[in-house]
């Protein structure tokens, strides 16, 4: 198993760590721009090897995309990261030729890869390998739920005073400070809706600490985050080598499900070999069916953005 990721900045060498730290594939290609950059981090990345003991063998290259050949999988991170005060769709500009040329030069070299789109807006950057790749649906995911979901657990761990690994929850909905939708409803602690054990009002605040989590962590270190975001990202990796049939909150093409069409928003999907095997329509309630369209608006308006004519 080959995984190449774009980006040997903070998500792409965290997610690097955490791919290797699992211990499934067998190759790791960290590429970047900066000249030595991803070498460096490959290199140091792999002085680790003997201590956290793995074998994955991570190399790193500098704009050279012979050595991506044949990657089963590969996670585009590269562009720049928001600042305090910033909003993720205000890096549309800079990200999306970046977007755009890397996952063309990937696809030149290996065909038959699986795309994981980081890189932010990131509904918006799917999207657009979507429009300018010929690339089947089902291998372009992106990657924000499954974070925001990991952000939700912890949040409702804090307010139940338990370990996040007894929540079980999900947010789907744009990966964006407004349009996220945690799913409180289906909330559970060991099974038992959360509403058994908080109060509406708590159980509004997990949510609203959810949706800012990106921005509160930009606050606090001066740029966006990247355990949590690298590790969400690993976990992807990993459901598709491994073929393991997991439902995550991904972004996917969205062809009528959910009443949507001709964008990619957050939605729960199986990953396995294939990469999105299934688009799960779970049944939803009035008012997060209205926020879900509310949010793919949001969505919709930043993909027209795009120049799609370049
Ligand atoms: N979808 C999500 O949930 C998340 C998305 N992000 C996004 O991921 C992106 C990366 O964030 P960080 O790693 O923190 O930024 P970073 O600045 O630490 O790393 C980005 C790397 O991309 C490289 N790069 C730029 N243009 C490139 C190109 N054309 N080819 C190859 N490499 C190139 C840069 O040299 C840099 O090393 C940002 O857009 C950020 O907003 C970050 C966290 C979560
Ligand atoms: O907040 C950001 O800009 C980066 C990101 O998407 C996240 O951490 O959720």
């Amino acid at each position: 198993m080959k995984v190449t990721i774009v980006g040997a900045g903070a998500v792409g060498a965290s997610c690097a760590e955490y791919i290797a730290i699992k211990n499934f594939a067998s190759e790791v290609v960290l590429i970047d721009i900066k000249e030595d950059f991803a070498e460096g981090k490959a290199m140091d990345l792999m002085q680790t090897a003997s201590l956290m003991g793995f074998d994955t063998k991570i190399t790193g290259a500098t704009n050279d995309y012979s050595k991506t050949a044949n990657s089963d999988i590969a996670v585009i991170t590269s562009g720049i990261p928001r600042k305090p005060g910033m909003t993720r769709e205000e890096l549309i500009g800079i990200n999306a030729d970046i977007v755009k040329s890397v996952s063309s030069s990937l696809i030149e070299h290996s065909p038959n890869v699986t795309l994981i789109v980081v890189s932010n807006p990131m509904d918006t950057m799917t999207y657009l390998v979507h429009k300018t790749t010929n690339l089947p649906k089902s291998k372009i995911i992106g990657m924000g739920g499954a974070l925001d979901s990991a952000r939700f657990k912890y949040r409702m761990s804090e307010a139940l005073d338990c370990p996040a690994s007894d929540v079980e929850g999900m947010v789907i909905g744009g990966h964006s400070d407004t349009g996220m939708v945690p799913l409180t409803r289906l909330a559970t602690r060991n099974s038992v809706p959360v509403s058994a054990f908080l109060s509406e009002d708590r159980i509004s605040q997990v949510a609203e600490d959810t949706k800012v989590g990106g921005a509160t962590l930009t606050k606090m270190l001066g740029t966006s985050a990247w355990y949590a975001p690298g590790a969400a990202v690993s976990s992807l990796v990993q459901a598709i080598a491994n073929d393991q049939k997991k439902m995550f909150p991904c972004s996917a093409l969205l062809e009528g499900e959910y009443g949507l069409n001709d964008l990619c928003i957050g939605v729960p999907v199986i990953l396995g070999k294939n990469g999105i095997e299934k688009i799960v329509e779970i049944e939803l309630d009035e008012a997060e069916k209205a926020k879900l369209k509310e949010s793919s608006e949001g969505v919709s308006k930043t993909n027209g953005l795009l120049d799609l004519s370049k």
